[in-house]
């Protein structure tokens, strides 16, 4: 399959916010080359099947405007190149490496050696594929620490907007109990799928294709989500009814300007905020449902 390879030269201080706008445009996961304060390319790969090419002037000129918001986008060019599948995964090594995460999870990219400094250090294989998920990205790192915070073990849990399965598969080797992973799109299902095969600890979990939680009825421990805030709106009343008494809700994606509106939708259904982490440009809220009496 071919590829489209999408790079981005901007500066420092915009990575986050290009890269908000390329996920918004169905970009998978990027990767950030930054020799440079202010000489940095986010790169990013679509599927042949998207018209990269007419998005690309759109997306040059919201990378532009990023300079209304205060933040130099730098040259702000958009260059595109084909790329076949066994480059697509040349280039994709040469950026992705073994990476601590959290104090306890270390994510390993299938193709490396490692061994853990530690008996403590849970090695997460991963092979994200095109899916979203690498564990780097800042949301899907403060989504695994707010799930080391949150498990103390054999936790049921759903994890909305799974990607390559990292929340999922982290939350196995750190203890979790049953676990449903749910995304929309085929390439995730697929790259959890194998990702699942990578850690056999991570095995018994259901892996399924499901828009948030339509149709899903069953009740759990924990709800994670690492989606964009637009998208947790309308999962918010989801997850509510899909929570046992005490169950925590885990949200991730949150830029710094939509932090309000996820903590007033949660506060509005009921919800209490537990505590909420940020980095860089990024927040991820916990929260929990009180029980009767609380
Ligand atoms: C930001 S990625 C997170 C991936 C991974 N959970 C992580 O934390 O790195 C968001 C994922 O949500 C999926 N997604 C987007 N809209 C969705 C929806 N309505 N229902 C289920 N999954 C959705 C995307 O396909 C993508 O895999």
């Amino acid at each position: 399959m071919d590829w489209t390879e999408l790079v981005v030269e901007t500066t420092n201080e915009a990575i986050d916010a290009v890269t908000n706008i390329l996920m918004e445009n169905e970009a998978g996961g990027v990767q950030i080359d930054d020799h440079d304060l202010n000489d940095v390319r986010v790169i990013t790969y679509f599927p042949a099947n998207i018209n990269v090419a007419e998005k690309a002037p759109e997306l040059e000129m919201q990378i532009k405007g990023l300079s209304q918001f205060g933040i130099d986008p730098g040259k702000a060019t958009v260059k595109l190149s084909d790329v076949n599948d066994d480059s697509w995964r040349d280039v994709w090594k040469k950026y992705y490496h073994p990476v601590r995460i959290t104090r306890y999870l270390t994510i390993v990219p299938s193709w490396e050696d490692y061994q853990p400094e530690s008996d403590d250090e849970k090695v997460i294989r991963l092979d994200p594929g095109r899916a979203f998920g690498t564990g780097t990205h800042p949301t899907t790192s403060l989504a695994l620490l707010a799930l080391e915070k949150e498990i103390r073990g054999n936790e049921s849990m759903i994890d909305v907007g799974t990607g390559s399965g990292v929340l999922s598969i982290a939350a196995k080797y750190l203890g979790a109990g049953k676990i449903d992973a749910y995304d929309i799109d085929d390439e995730a299902i697929k790259a959890t799928k194998e990702n699942v095969a990578l850690n056999p600890i991570a095995k018994d979990i259901n892996i399924g294709t499901n828009s948030l939680l339509d149709g899903i009825s069953k009740k759990v421990d924990l709800i994670v989500a690492n989606i964009l805030a637009e998208i947790i709106v309308p999962l918010i009343p989801q997850a509510k009814e899909c929570l046992n008494p005490s169950g925590k809700f885990i949200t991730s994606g949150i830029i710094n300007d939509k932090k309000d509106l996820i903590v007033n939708e949660l506060t509005d259904h009921g919800f209490v905020i537990d505590e909420i982490l940020n980095q860089k440009d990024w927040y991820s809220i916990i929260a929990h449902l009180p029980s009767e009496g609380e």
